[in-house]
Parts: structure tokens; C-alpha cells; sequence
């Protein structure tokens, strides 16, 4: 079971529900992932203007989880005011604090998100921080109490997998609260080395949302994300620098 503040999930892919061609596939990719967790950007939902799309037309999210997050601010204060319209909808179990610091790598604003993370920690809000694959930063969120910290394993969008899996075992290893990896995972391969890693889950769009078959790709990471949480409970091997055979040959008679 993975826990988050109060909440507890049997699932540990958390998914998110932008980019989608159409809303069918949007709900049966959901369906497939086994996800009890929906992350969505706040700013994009019909909320208080209904000539826009809704995101969720086809869904029913009384058996979810809503993560709404905070994509789009800048700043700590905007982030802020994104959480409290969520709230204030009703669509907020838990927050992702997600403050952009850089247009064209989408990596988070370090200062502003712990700024927004301090005030929805003392607003009495589960939140849970969008942080880079930065050590420190990730320590500093935790000690300021948030109740799980998301390093990313790529910049949003991107599908480039774990480019740091060196910091991001360290965050790992640091962590008092659970570390869900978000953003830039491409394939189930790298679901399951953030799992094999040491992740407690992942949250990811893109990936599957952008995939030929959406539906496909959901089910795979689900796999893919199983396969190495059971990995990294067994144990693997060390590895070695010279190759050592499969089955020994002491004791076996010369020909
Ligand atoms: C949906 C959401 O929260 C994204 O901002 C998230 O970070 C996912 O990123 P990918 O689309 O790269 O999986």
C-alpha cells in the first residue's frame, strides 16, 4: 500500500489527463492503467467557465483521487490562488504544487515552490511538491513537511526517462515521505527503473496520452511499473566487471 498523508492506494501510478485525441480513449487508457490517482492542470478545467471543454465529459470520478495541480503559475502566490479555486470546487483531495521557472525546460521554480508548499502545508492541505531531481531541494521539501515529494525524471513532455538515476537514488534513499517520480518517463522500461530505484510511484501524461495506442501503453506501464517495485523487493544482483560462469566448473571431471 502506498500512503499519502491520509489517503491510501493499492495502485502506484498516478496519471495524468491532458493531451488525450478523444475522451473515450482518455477513459478506457484510465481504465487500463488501474490508476486510483487523476492529476489535472486546474487552469485548464471548465470550472468556472462552462463553454470550455471538460477534461473528465466521460468520466466518473467518484472512485478516484483528484491530484489537481497548480501547472501554469509562476509564482507562489498564483499557485496559491490555483489550489484555493480547486478547493473551492471540490476537486481537491490533494495538491500538486507545480511553479514554473523556465519556459522552455519547464523545470520547477525552486523557491517559489517551496514558498507555495509552506503556505498550503499551513493552510492544512495535502501537498504534494514538483520538485527537479535536485537532493537538496527534495530534503528541504520534506523537511518543511510535504507529504511526498516528485522529482523529475525528465522535463515535462519530453518521454526522456531518468536522466539523473544517481540523484534520484539519493532522494530516495534521503526520503521520510514518499518519492512519486513525475514527469518525462517515455516507456514502461523507465517505470519500472524508477521503481527498481527505489520510487514509491509514478505520476505521468504524456507517455501514454501521446502513445499510437494510449490504451495499450497504460496497461504496459502498469506492468512496467509492477515489474520493478517486485525487482527492487528481490534484490538484484551486483554487477561485475568480469564475467563469472553460470554454472561452476569445480568439481566437474576433465574430458
Ligand atoms: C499531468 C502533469 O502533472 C504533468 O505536468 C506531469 O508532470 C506529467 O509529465 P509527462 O507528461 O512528462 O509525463
Amino acid at each position: 500500500m502506498l500512503r499519502i498523508g491520509d489517503y491510501s492506494f493499492k495502485s502506484r501510478l498516478f496519471l495524468g489527463t491532458g493531451k488525450y485525441k478523444d475522451a473515450r480513449t482518455q477513459k478506457e487508457a484510465v481504465q487500463a492503467s488501474e490508476t486510483e490517482v487523476l492529476t489535472f492542470a486546474v487552469r485548464r478545467m471548465n470550472l468556472f467557465d462552462e463553454s470550455q471543454p471538460d477534461p473528465f465529459e466521460s468520466m466518473d470520478l467518484s472512485g478516484f483521487r483528484l491530484l489537481p495541480n497548480t501547472a501554469g503559475a509562476k509564482t507562489a502566490e498564483e499557485a496559491v490562488r490555483v489550489a484555493h479555486i480547486a478547493a473551492a470546487a471540490d476537486m481537491c483531495d490533494m495538491i500538486k504544487v507545480e511553479v514554473i521557472g523556465c519556459d522552455k525546460t519547464l523545470l520547477p521554480d525552486p523557491v517559489e515552490t517551496i514558498k507555495a508548499s509552506e503556505t498550503l502545508l499551513e493552510e492544512g492541505y495535502t501537498v504534494l511538491a514538483y520538485t527537479s531531481d535536485d537532493v537538496v531541494l527534495a530534503r528541504r521539501l520534506q523537511d518543511l513537511g510535504v507529504h511526498a515529494v516528485m522529482p523529475g525524471a525528465a522535463p515535462i513532455g519530453t518521454g526522456l526517462g531518468i536522466i539523473n538515476p544517481y540523484n534520484l537514488s539519493h532522494i530516495v534513499e534521503q526520503a521520510d515521505v514518499p518519492v512519486i517520480v513525475d514527469a518525462g518517463i517515455g516507456s514502461p522500461k523507465d517505470a519500472a527503473q524508477a521503481m527498481e530505484l527505489g520510487a514509491d510511484g509514478i505520476l505521468l501524461n504524456t507517455a501514454v496520452s501521446g502513445a499510437e495506442d494510449p490504451v495499450k501503453m497504460a496497461e504496459a506501464m502498469k506492468y512496467g511499473l509492477e515489474a520493478g517495485k517486485l525487482g527492487y523487493e528481490a534484490g538484484r544482483i551486483e554487477k561485475k566487471y568480469y564475467a563469472q560462469a553460470t554454472s561452476p566448473t569445480e568439481g566437474l571431471s576433465r574430458l
